[in-house]
This record gives C-alpha cells, sequence and structure tokens, in this order.
C-alpha cells in the first residue's frame, strides 16, 4: 500500500476470535492535530481496535500504518517506541508515590547508557514534570500521595504519564468516566491543548463530552464502520439513532 499523509492509516483490519470478527474490514484515517472519538454500542469493537492498534492484541489481517510505519508487526514496547501512547480504563497510577514521583519515573530513559550528565537531566526532568503538572491542573499536588488524589485527579495524572513520554498519538479509553462536570470540562480544555503537536483518539460514551472535543466521530458497529464525520452529522444519522444514541 502508498504512503499516506495521515498520521494513522488503517486498511482492512480484522481480527476474529475463533471465527468471530470482532473487527472486520475496517479502514480509518486520522489527521495529525486529531481529536477523534470512537463511539458504538456495547461489544461493537472500540477497545478492541486500540488493543490492536497499540499491539496488545495481534491482527488476523489489515494494516496499521504510524507515519506509514507498519505497526501490526510490531511488538507492544516498539509501538510504545514509534510513539503509540495508551491509557487503559482503570487508572495504573503508583498510589504510594507522590504525583511528582508518578511523572518522574514515567520520564523516558535518556539514551545516555553510561548515565553520563546525569545531573543535567536531574534538571530536565524537574522541569518536564513541572510543565506536565501545569498541563493536568495538579502543579500544586506534586508532594500528594496519589492515593489521596480524587477519582478525576487520578485519571489526569495517568495522562500526564503518558503525556511526560511526548507521544505523537494518545490513545484514551473512556477518560472522563466516573468525572464531576467541572472535571470533564476541564478535561476537554486539556485535550485541546495536548493536540498542539500529536493526534487523540477517544473511546467515550458521554456525548456531551464527545461534542465538546471531537474533530470526527467514527461510530463502530460489530467491528465495522457505521457511519463517519463531524457530530452534527453523526446525531442526525439516522442509523445511528437506531442502534446507538437512540438507546
Ligand atoms: N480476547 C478476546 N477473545 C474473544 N472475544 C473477544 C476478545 N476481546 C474482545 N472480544 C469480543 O469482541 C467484541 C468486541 O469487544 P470490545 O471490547 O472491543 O467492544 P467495545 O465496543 O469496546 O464494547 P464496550 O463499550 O462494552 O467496552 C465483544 O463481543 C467481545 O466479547
Amino acid at each position: 500500500m502508498s504512503d499516506t499523509d495521515f498520521l494513522l492509516a488503517v486498511e482492512g483490519l480484522t481480527v476474529s476470535f475463533d471465527g468471530f470478527k470482532a473487527v472486520n474490514d475496517l479502514s480509518f484515517y486520522v489527521d495529525e492535530r486529531e481529536i477523534r472519538v470512537i463511539i458504538g454500542p456495547n461489544g461493537a469493537g472500540k477497545t478492541t481496535v486500540l488493543d490492536l492498534i497499540c499491539g496488545k492484541t495481534k491482527a488476523t489481517s489489515g494494516s496499521i500504518k504510524f507515519r506509514n510505519k507498519e505497526l501490526t508487526k510490531l511488538r507492544e514496547n516498539q509501538i510504545v517506541e514509534a510513539g503509540v501512547g495508551r491509557k487503559f480504563q482503570t487508572p495504573s497510577i503508583y498510589d504510594d508515590l507522590t504525583v511528582f514521583e508518578n511523572l518522574e519515573i514515567s520520564y523516558p530513559r535518556g539514551r545516555s547508557v553510561f548515565g553520563a550528565l546525569a545531573f543535567r537531566r536531574d534538571d530536565a526532568v524537574r522541569e518536564r514534570v513541572q510543565e506536565i503538572a501545569e498541563a493536568i491542573f495538579l502543579s500544586d499536588q506534586l508532594q500528594r500521595r496519589a492515593d489521596f488524589l480524587s477519582h478525576g485527579q487520578k485519571q489526569w495524572l495517568e495522562i500526564g504519564m503518558l503525556l511526560i513520554q511526548d507521544p505523537d498519538l494518545l490513545m484514551l479509553d473512556e477518560p472522563v468516566a466516573g468525572m464531576s462536570v467541572s472535571e470533564r470540562i476541564k478535561t476537554a480544555e486539556l485535550l485541546h491543548r495536548i493536540i498542539k503537536d500529536r493526534s487523540v483518539i477517544v473511546i467515550e460514551h458521554d456525548m456531551k463530552f464527545v461534542e465538546d472535543i471531537a474533530h470526527k466521530v467514527t461510530v463502530l458497529h460489530q467491528g465495522q464502520i457505521l457511519a463517519e464525520g463531524p457530530m452534527e452529522k453523526i446525531k442526525t444519522d439516522p442509523r445511528v439513532i437506531e442502534v446507538y444514541l437512540g438507546h
């Protein structure tokens, strides 16, 4: 297949579990600096799509090109190194560490194998932690143990732990589940700010939040695309209302 200008090009992607095609000949394309939201009923294949992109699940057939690099042949850690970050539904932060420490341990390991310039790196790490903490609304919580944070703050911290690795594509599975209204608004703000130099794919069920963030919405149904486009169009699409929004 030819090279594309898209950040992510998914083509003919299929995964079959014991003959059941959870994702079935799926193709979609994500632009640079785009927020793409994937919606659809339970079991539509949304989480499986993210699992395929990050290499947690191997495709049966099809292609996933990220900056024209084929991801289906790579291992999970190679996909992370290529610049793809993934946040799962349940936070995987270290409860007994502070916010600072959680961010610090997520800072990507330097290329200097011998630890040269370590003291300069420390400064760089501190600066970067500070910068990320500000972006995720936690700069006044740096010395707080993570288990004392609110549910929403924990979600932000985990986003911060991915952001500190500076991924070009960030994938979030229901990031605002369980958040208060004001936390949801701040999360939308956060996403709009971080796409200055990356793209984001979000799985979401909260339609108000989808409206606030999505540049484009992809509606999945039975492992295939039912509809795709801006939210204003998706909202009024009779097929989407029938299988999802109307419920
Ligand atoms: N490892 C697996 N083995 C067998 N079946 C699987 C596996 N992973 C997912 N499935 C099936 O694939 C289908 C799609 O699941 P998936 O979790 O991707 O849906 P979803 O759209 O994310 O749903 P939800 O909104 O409920 O999270 C489901 O029928 C699920 O049972």
